[in-house]
Formats: C-alpha cells, sequence, structure tokens
C-alpha cells in the first residue's frame, strides 16, 4: 500500500497550517472498513535527521489539530505550552497534531465523501479510539518516525495518547494521559449517551443524512450544553452567574411558560451551543463520542494491569482537582496499574475538567520538568 503524506515543510512557513495524508483502507475493530482514509495534521518545527524529536500532541472531543499558531494568525488551543521557546519548545521539537478519524477538521469522518460520491451520513461506521491509533500510526511511518519523544494529550486526546502506548509500546518513548482514566466508565458513557440522543432526536437528524438540508442544530447546541456543564464546577457557575437573571430577562415572570426569561446560566450555555454550532458537524460529534465511549485501554489485553504492562514509555499522568467528569481518582487509578511508580500531578484549577486547557501554565511546567528539560 503506498501512504501518501504531504511534504515536511522545509522551514517554520507552514508552522500550524493544515497538511493532508492519505493512509490507504482502515480496518476497523467493531467490523468493515474506511477505503481511502484521509488524516489532516498540522505541524510546527523541522524533525531532525534521526528523526528523534517527534511530538505527538491528541486534540480533545471538540478540539482541531490547531494547537497553536505557528505561520498562522489564529490562537490555538494549547498555545502557551507550543513554540519557540516555550515548554514544548518548536526550536528543539517536532510536533504534529492529528484530526481523529471521524472528526470534522479534514480528516475522513461523516461528512467526508463514501466511494458512491454522497456523503458517508448515517453509513459511517463506529471507529474505536485504538482504529484511529491504527492509521496515525501509519502517517507516523509515512513521515519517517519511528518512535516519538512523546505524545500526549487532556481528556479524549489522554485516551488517545494511552492508547498510542500500550498499541505501540515500542514506538512511545514518552506519554502524557491528562485528565481521563484509563477507561470510559458508566457515568462518562451516561453523558456521553444523553449527548448523541439530543441529536438523534432533533427532527433534522434524518438518520445522519442531513447533508444538503438543514443541520441538527438545536440537538447538537443541547449536546454542547449537556457537555459543557460536565466540563465546569458547580463552583465556578455559582461564582460566575449565581441566581442571577439574564439582562432584562425575568425568569420569574412569564405569561406563559415560553415566554420565561433566562437566569444568566442559561444564557452562557445557550451560547456554548451557539458557538459549537458554528464550527463543528453533528455527525462527527457522535462518531467522536462514540469512539471516546469505546475508551477502555484494556479491551481485549486482559486485566488493566495486564494490558498496561506492556507499555515501556515513561508516564506523565494529571488531573485537575475540580474535575467532575473525569474525577482525580481515575488518573490515580491509572497510575496505580502503570508500571513503575509513576506520581499523579494535580492541576489546581477551580473550573473543572476545562482546567487542562485554561491552567495551560501550571500544567506546562509539570511536563516541562517531566518531559522536555
Ligand atoms: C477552529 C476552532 O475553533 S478549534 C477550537 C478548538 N477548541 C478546543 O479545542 C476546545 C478547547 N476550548 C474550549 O473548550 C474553551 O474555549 C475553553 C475551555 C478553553 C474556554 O472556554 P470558553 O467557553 O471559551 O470560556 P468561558 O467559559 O469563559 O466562555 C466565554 C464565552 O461565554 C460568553 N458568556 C459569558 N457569560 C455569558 C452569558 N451570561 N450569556 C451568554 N454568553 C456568555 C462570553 O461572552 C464568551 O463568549 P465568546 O467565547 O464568544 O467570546
Ligand atoms: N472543552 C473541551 C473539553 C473536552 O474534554 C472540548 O470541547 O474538547
Amino acid at each position: 500500500m503506498t501512504i501518501t503524506a504531504t511534504a515536511l515543510p522545509k522551514s517554520g512557513e507552514e508552522d500550524g497550517t493544515v497538511k493532508y495524508a492519505a493512509i490507504g483502507p482502515l480496518d476497523l475493530e467493531a467490523g468493515g472498513f474506511l477505503p481511502d482514509v484521509v488524516l489532516a495534521y498540522e505541524t510546527w518545527g523541522q524533525l531532525n535527521a534521526d528523526a528523534s524529536n517527534a511530538v505527538l500532541i491528541q486534540h480533545a472531543l471538540t478540539g482541531s489539530t490547531h494547537v497553536a499558531r505557528g505561520a498562522t494568525d489564529e490562537e490555538g488551543w494549547w498555545e502557551q505550552l507550543v513554540g519557540p521557546g516555550a515548554t514544548i519548545d518548536t526550536n528543539r521539537f517536532f510536533v504534529i497534531s492529528i484530526n481523529i478519524v471521524g472528526g470534522c477538521y479534514g480528516s475522513t469522518g461523516p461528512s467526508s465523501e463514501a466511494p458512491d460520491g454522497r456523503p458517508w451520513g448515517s453509513r459511517f461506521p463506529l471507529v474505536t479510539l485504538r482504529d484511529s491509533t491504527e492509521a496515525e500510526a501509519r502517517l507516523a511511518e509515512a513521515l519517517g518516525i519511528e518512535a516519538w519523544h512523546a505524545v500526549l494529550g487532556g481528556s479524549m486526546g489522554g485516551a488517545r495518547a494511552l492508547e498510542w502506548a500500550a498499541t505501540f509500546p515500542e514506538r512511545v518513548k514518552r506519554c502524557a494521559v491528562i485528565s481521563v482514566g484509563a477507561y470510559s466508565t458508566a457515568e462518562q458513557i451516561a453523558f456521553a449517551q444523553a449527548q448523541t440522543l439530543a441529536i438523534r432526536q432533533d427532527p433534522n437528524f434524518n438518520n445522519g443524512d442531513y447533508y444538503g438540508g438543514t443541520a441538527p442544530e438545536h440537538g447538537l447546541a443541547l449536546a454542547r450544553r449537556i457537555a459543557h456543564i460536565t466540563y465546569r464546577s458547580a463552583l465556578e457557575l455559582d461564582f460566575r452567574f449565581g441566581r442571577e437573571a439574564q439582562h432584562q430577562e425575568k425568569p420569574l415572570a412569564a405569561a406563559v411558560l415560553g415566554e420565561r426569561g433566562r437566569y444568566q446560566v442559561e444564557s452562557y450555555l445557550d451560547h456554548q451551543g451557539t458557538k459549537l454550532v458554528r464550527r463543528f458537524d453533528a455527525n462527527s460529534y457522535i462518531a467522536i463520542t462514540e469512539a471516546l465511549m469505546s475508551h477502555d485501554v484494556a479491551r481485549g489485553r486482559g486485566s488493566l494491569e495486564a494490558a498496561l504492562s506492556r507499555t515501556t514509555a515513561e508516564f506523565f499522568v494529571a488531573a485537575v482537582d475540580s474535575d467532575r467528569l473525569y474525577f482525580p481518582a481515575q488518573s490515580r487509578e491509572l497510575a496505580a496499574a502503570l508500571p513503575g511508580d509513576v506520581p499523579v500531578h494535580v492541576i489546581e484549577a477551580p473550573i473543572g475538567h476545562d482546567g487542562f486547557l485554561t491552567e495551560i501554565g501550571q500544567l506546562s511546567a509539570q511536563l516541562r520538568g517531566a518531559f522536555f528539560a
């Protein structure tokens, strides 16, 4: 099979811009296959002669490949962590971020054309995190990267990093698993189901075949609201919004139910929903959410300890102390099951799960000492 990756840039001119690689057909864990898979990716810095300086940064659920600015003006989602002189110093390291299969930031996903020329839509198969890892490994080969200096990510990005370390132990020297455990728990699956059902039950969903028509925007916005509540702590929401009404709106005054005014927190969640709808495909949201539901590094590999005993990477595990979605206890469970004595770094942030995105200063200092000194 021929794998075509666009040539690596010779200078920093293309840093932080999207490139594409055709990695061929992908056999899927749950059965079936995807023909002609394309991966979208961004890179920063230069791969050195022996390809020993490559770092893979995996995005979270609705993240894109745009980790940092590079040659573009658009700020990245881990901007402070990656760049010239930053903890992940792009003068030293070659950084790459890949859009997960099923996503909507350039990789093959439900909105991509199937072989018959129509969007995959309802026909898009279940692609597990393990399947995506397999696809990403082919891109690494095409780029000449035999082993990563480090693979890291937060939330689903952390799950993707962990899956890399367990699937290709010899190819991951260091692995940072941030704000996620070794598997999706019953509660995480439960929250995820509510989100996917919100989309599926939108009258415009049409079983996923809505391209060319009206997208299930209400469902996607509701899914985001549910998710966003889990990404933030009760303390933060209380502190920011309390019981305040949104501007002139009157939550306690309504002639009929439909006219009730909103509390501030409702308006905030409405805004979060609207914002996601502008940048995300509903089918991709389902595909990736279901991939995250599949997260279980031990699946088919025996006990958790047995599954992790195959890893040879040095591990960095971190959790946000106020995370009420991926509880720090799950990070402790993961660390305890890993070979050796792996500490759990604590990110102190009252915000909740999203602390892995907002408290980059703390994370950066912890990671610098551990992996990038
Ligand atoms: C191409 C791309 O966009 S790729 C994007 C990649 N994104 C990711 O990887 C996800 C990572 N990012 C995130 O999840 C988030 O951006 C975070 C966690 C970093 C920050 O969270 P945010 O939601 O941006 O911050 P916060 O909770 O403070 O919300 C701010 C927004 O709420 C709005 N807001 C605040 N209070 C209210 C209210 N009462 N009513 C309505 N809106 C409100 C603000 O005006 C602001 O709006 P804006 O984002 O349009 O400027
Ligand atoms: N806010 C993040 C959290 C997911 O872990 C996202 O949207 O991807």
